[in-house]
């Protein structure tokens, strides 16, 4: 038997050292009931072809003959998406037909869905029961429900038969109406990006703080630009000066390119190359106006003659190099500790290249979406120890917090960058912590 007593009778109030609230919202959350409770078949299987009796009585109280028919249906009904495509659609977007790897049932236009995200490899596409790659298998007949899979929520088929699904290479295969993770999707699929380009606040940070010096007389270099959302953050604060933008993917650069034209930035050129080797210190420090103006761009706007620059090119930097990601939210895999051990050492020749084509005086910005502190105060240290020249500033925007301790980075030092954590239970109280985990440093060439 048990005795319930009144949570406010100070004689039965916890004692503080038990029970210490890490901040009082989340006191509030732990005393609340949840807001759903989930049931699960033992056999998807046999749930989708005949609902037991037993269940079927159950939630007659809850939902007419109608509904539960319609959840059935639904379930018979469910196409399964790879990983990168399951994450985005937790994020609001709309699901393109190539993000489905496998669907089955009676899909017709219009038709309600339940729709499933695998989330078995890190590049998004699962394995088939007979251990091919689901991707390379997409459109044939997969056992659902089979590995790891996620529930995302309910959609509505937006193409006439399954078959397009699988057959049509551009569009939008479903359009989701309701996510299981109870928040209303926010899509922004119809935003005009010539206008507007969507990004998380902390991501605003770097572009926001570079700029700050930057005029008209500047030469910008960003290294690793795409999708461009830094870019063009750049040129719309900056529109006057000379931009180069950079990445290895040739094909990622061309759209950058067309983006950038499609916005009205016509003063950024877009070429792409091999970051970790972009600095040719055999190259005299000619003007880089001049080197843009002997080799015009391409078709694809890419000035795709250059590969490499001139040491101490440019006035300002930013550097936002492939990371770990681990700040990218919702992540459905997360890499292993190996992999992400790696990024640290191969983000260390970024900055190096960074700091050659850094003009004396010049500013550089240094940013990842990860919490990893090997890729982010690590790399820090990296640049303060190896190059005298370089000096760590004040980031100067008042949003996140300050670096975390490692590898011996004075107080002073972790005060000048800015971290994101949304791990950190206090941080997730304000809106820029509660967004994606990130991290930027500023540094300045002393002249
Ligand atoms: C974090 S993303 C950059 C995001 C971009 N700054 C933005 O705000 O839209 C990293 C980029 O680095 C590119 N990349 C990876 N290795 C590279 C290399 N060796 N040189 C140049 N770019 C590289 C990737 O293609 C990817 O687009």
């Amino acid at each position: 038997m048990s005795t319930q007593s009144s949570p406010s009778s100070p004689s039965n109030k916890p004692s503080s050292k038990k029970l210490k609230p890490t901040n009082p919202s989340s006191l509030a959350g732990m005393s609340a009931p949840p807001s759903s409770s989930s049931i699960t078949p033992h056999s998807i299987d046999s749930f989708v072809v005949s609902l037991p009796s037993s269940l079927r009585l159950h939630l007659s109280s809850h939902f007419t003959e109608t509904e539960i028919n319609r959840i059935q249906e639904c379930y018979k009904k469910a196409p399964e998406l790879d990983r990168i495509c399951a994450e985005a659609v937790l994020r609001g977007a709309a699901i393109f037909n190539v993000g489905i790897l496998s669907s089955n049932g009676d899909i017709v236009k219009g038709s309600e869905v339940y729709v499933w995200g695998d989330v078995t490899l890190p590049g998004g596409a699962g394995k088939t029961s007979s251990g091919k790659s689901k991707k390379n298998n997409r459109g044939c007949k997969v056992p659902l429900f089979q590995g790891d899979v996620m529930y995302l929520g309910v959609g509505v088929v937006e193409v006439d038969k399954q078959s397009d699904f699988f057959r049509l290479s551009k569009g939008t295969g479903v359009t989701m109406v309701s996510l299981a993770t109870g928040k209303k999707p926010l899509s922004l699929n119809s935003l005009d990006n010539t206008k507007w380009f969507c990004q998380n606040l902390p991501s605003l940070v770097p572009a926001y703080s570079l700029s700050e010096t930057i005029t008209s007389d500047s030469t910008v270099l960003d290294m690793c630009a795409a999708p461009g959302g830094k870019t063009s953050h750049i040129s719309s604060l900056s529109k006057n000066c000379f931009v180069v933008a950079n990445d290895r993917s040739k094909k990622k650069m061309t759209s950058v390119s067309t983006l950038l034209k499609s916005q009205g930035f016509d003063n950024v050129n877009c070429i792409s190359s091999d970051a970790t080797k972009l600095c040719d210190e055999s190259l005299s420090s000619e003007n880089v106006h001049e080197i843009f103006s002997k080799s015009p761009s391409n078709t694809s706007g890419l000035h795709s003659t250059i590969k490499r620059l001139p040491p101490e090119s440019f006035t300002h930097i930013l550097l936002d190099p492939p990371c770990s990601a681990l700040g990218l939210r919702p992540r459905l895999h997360i890499p292993s500790n190996d992999d992400v051990k790696k990024y640290g050492v191969y983000q260390k020749g970024f900055v190096d290249q960074a700091v050659k084509l850094l003009k004396p005086g010049g500013v550089m910005c240094y940013s990842t979406c990860t919490y990893n502190p090997d890729e982010n105060e690590g790399v820090v240290k990296h640049v303060l120890e190896k190059y005298e020249d370089m000096e760590l500033v004040d980031v100067g925007v008042e949003l996140g917090k300050e670096g975390i301790e490692w590898e011996g980075l004075t107080e002073e030092d972790r005060k000048k960058v800015r971290r994101f954590d949304w791990c950190d239970a206090e941080e997730r109280e304000d809106m820029a912590g509660s967004s994606i985990g990130f991290f930027v440093a500023k540094f300045v060439k002393k002249a």
